[in-house]
């Protein structure tokens, strides 16, 4: 394994000369499913959305951006030279092809060495989406966010998030903002056909002014290593770089685990208030120039759009997450940083891997409760430079845990009163219609008593009411409409209150009930599910737990040589990398050539036993740092 820069600087014509013979043998690329101008007037279906989608985008590359991915490292002393001494002119070298937009297959391009010579290895990864260097932003937004229905989501009282990762400089606030920029821009005419498709079902005026049905209040929070600020605060005060100086916000959690920092929280009526917060919010996001890239966020940012709904004030509300992440960075990129850039990038790529531990935890639970409550979409962003292959595959395993296969069929569940998501269609209608039952039975109590109290203040008595025959009780809705064919209880477990009031009050029959008594009902009667399907998940989370075997981070990780008796984890590992520097890549190369010239197997055997001593030294290395610094508080107390 050769640096990557190293690598490809020296044996660039090579590596562009085998691309092209690739390129030359490969099948055209295939294009997305639907085209653009279709997918824009067809709204989608009802099951377009998905619950966890991996989308990959890779940018153009910039101008002059080769000469300088090859050339800047100033310890790069076999570089080629033009004839005055100076760097030669580098053109760009493609790390990554696209080979399929949907699903996403994209190839990446990595360099490597053998004895006779330079080679390259075509790697596919496979996701929902992959967005080539030539996407417009617009097209992304829509294949992403209109196509997977994420604002009707969010308006309907659900919870759709989108998560940008990728390395810096790969174009992830590009893209984010862009995202955030056409929410702002759609999201009220959204929330305008969703409010006159409510009101009609309630009987409403339909020419009511629909955009008035919701709420919208936003938040935007900036994490910076162990520091939290409101991007919604002004603030005056600028540090050394330019950037505000912003206080500290408290994060709490609250008696449910709910992580709450302390934010402003905007109200926005309308697409140009909410434009105008997202601008002030994003002028306010502190950026440095990185070697990798001139204005690097070096923070993550997270705007939450929370949606309340005003005809069910009850129900849960809705948000839209738009994140974008700070970007990983490897030694090479952070080398020339200075102290508190350092700190920065080893707090953002600690948080970064505690967050693909939360992902990944999240995503197995999903996968072993079968039930996943939420669309979710991991926009991975990549560097389109061959030099760049090694930060590729960091981010490609880091989109790995979303992509947790759904639930796979393990034949027919044992039917269990007590969780509706083991319940087929026949066993979701007998319990709706207990519930309807007992609430029709409730009413018609609640009319007789009133009939009752009447006739008894003008001196009568009327007949005792008797107990309905079988079947002829009026529910005041119709049931099949509520659980039409097919239909389970795991499919009702999946609606949003706000969904499932609206197909209640659609199914509402004759007059045994009004519309208010079919939305309580309804409220009622969802909440009901919901708390069987909490205990049922609760339960069965307490016993999976127990049963668990202890996770091994190997199957995601990918090419870091894992050894069960001795595992890194990839925070420690990149802290080791960075305590070497540039010997890390001497290392590895010198034991990579020994290793062929004694004709030994590198990968399991040589590359571990290489990594495995350069880790205790650097462990031990970090335990004498330790014991030096609690020596030096020590002698400094006295
Ligand atoms: N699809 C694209 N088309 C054209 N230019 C792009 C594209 N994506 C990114 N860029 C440009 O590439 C540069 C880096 O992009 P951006 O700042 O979004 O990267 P980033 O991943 O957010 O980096 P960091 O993590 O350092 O903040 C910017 O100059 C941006 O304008």
């Amino acid at each position: 394994m050769a640096s990557s820069a190293t690598l490809t600087t020296t044996h660039l014509p090579t590596l562009r000369a085998i691309l092209d013979e690739w390129n030359q043998k490969r099948p055209a690329t295939k294009g997305f499913l639907v085209p653009l101008a279709e997918l824009q007037h067809s709204p989608p279906g009802e099951d377009a959305s998905k619950d966890v989608i991996v989308a990959f985008r890779t940018r153009p590359p910039l101008p002059d951006e080769a000469a300088d991915k090859f050339h800047a490292d100033a310890d790069a002393t076999d570089a080629p030279l033009d004839a005055d001494g100076q760097p030669a002119a580098v053109d760009f070298c493609a790390g990554i092809t696209v080979t399929s937009a949907e699903p996403g297959v994209f190839v990446a391009h990595v360099p490597g060495m053998k004895w006779s010579g330079p080679t390259l290895t075509h790697k596919s990864y496979e996701a929902d989406l992959a967005f080539g260097p030539d996407l417009e932003n617009e097209e992304v937004y829509q294949r992403t966010v209109v196509a997977n229905d994420m604002l009707s989501l969010a308006l309907s009282g659900g919870v759709g998030c989108i998560l940008a990762y990728g390395q810096t400089g790969s174009g992830k606030t590009y893209t984010m903002e862009s995202v955030e920029h056409r929410v702002a821009r759609d999201l009220f005419d959204q929330a305008r056909v969703v409010g006159k498709h409510l009101l009609l079902a309630q009987g409403g005026d339909p020419a009511a002014e629909a955009g008035d049905v919701f709420e919208f209040s936003v938040t935007f929070l900036e994490l910076l290593g162990k520091h939290a600020s409101d991007l919604l605060e002004s603030t005056e005060e600028v540090d050394a770089q330019g950037n505000p100086v912003r206080t500290d916000i408290p994060v709490r959690e609250d008696k449910v685990g709910n992580v709450r920092p302390n934010l402003i929280s905007s109200t926005v009526r309308s697409s140009e208030e909410l434009e105008e917060l997202i601008n002030k919010a994003l002028s306010h996001r502190r950026t440095t120039a990185t070697r990798r890239n001139a204005t690097s966020s070096r923070s993550h940012a997270m705007l939450t759009i929370t949606i309340k709904n005003t005809l069910l004030p009850y129900a849960d509300e809705g948000q839209l997450i738009l994140v974008d992440l700070a970007g990983s960075e490897r030694y090479e990129d952070s080398k020339h940083h200075d102290k508190q850039r350092m700190d920065e990038s080893r707090d953002n790529n600690k948080s970064l891997m505690n967050l693909k531990e939360c992902v990944r935890a999240k995503a197995r639970m999903a996968a072993e409760d079968g039930f996943i409550p939420s669309t979710r979409m991991c926009l991975s962003a990549f560097s389109p430079h061959s030099s760049d292959w090694y930060s590729r595959t960091n981010t490609l395993s880091y989109a790995a845990p979303f992509k947790t296969a759904p639930p796979k069929p393990r034949g027919p569940v044992p039917y269990d009163a007590h969780d509706p998501r083991t319940w087929d269609h026949d066993k979701t209608v007998e319990w709706l219609t207990t519930q309807f039952t007992k609430r029709a039975i409730k009413s018609r109590q609640a009319a007789w008593n009133v009939k009752s109290k009447h006739a008894a203040l003008a001196g009568k008595k009327i007949k005792p009411l008797a107990d309905p025959e079988p079947g002829q009780l009026d529910l005041g809705v119709d049931i099949s409409k509520i659980c039409p064919p097919g239909s389970t209880g795991k499919n009702l477990g999946m609606l949003y209150t706000p969904q499932f009031v609206q197909r209640c009050l659609e199914a509402q029959v004759g007059n045994a009930l009004t519309q208010d008594e079919v939305k309580g009902t309804a409220v009622d009667i969802i909440g009901n599910l919901f708390y069987l399907i909490l205990t049922a998940k609760t339960k069965k989370r307490n016993e999976i737990m127990k049963s668990r075997r202890k996770l091994v981070t190997a199957d995601v990780y990918g090419d870091a040589p894992r050894r069960l008796d001795r595992e890194y984890n990839d925070e420690e590992f990149l802290e080791a990398q960075i305590y070497y520097g540039t010997d890390w890549q001497k290392i590895i190369m010198a034991a990579h050539n020994k290793c062929k010239q004694e004709g030994k197997d590198w990968w399991n055997v040589v590359y571990a036993e290489t990594t495995d001593a350069m880790m205790a030294k650097f462990r031990a290395h970090k335990t004498a740092a330790e014991a030096q610094k609690v020596e030096a508080q020590a002698a400094e107390d006295e």
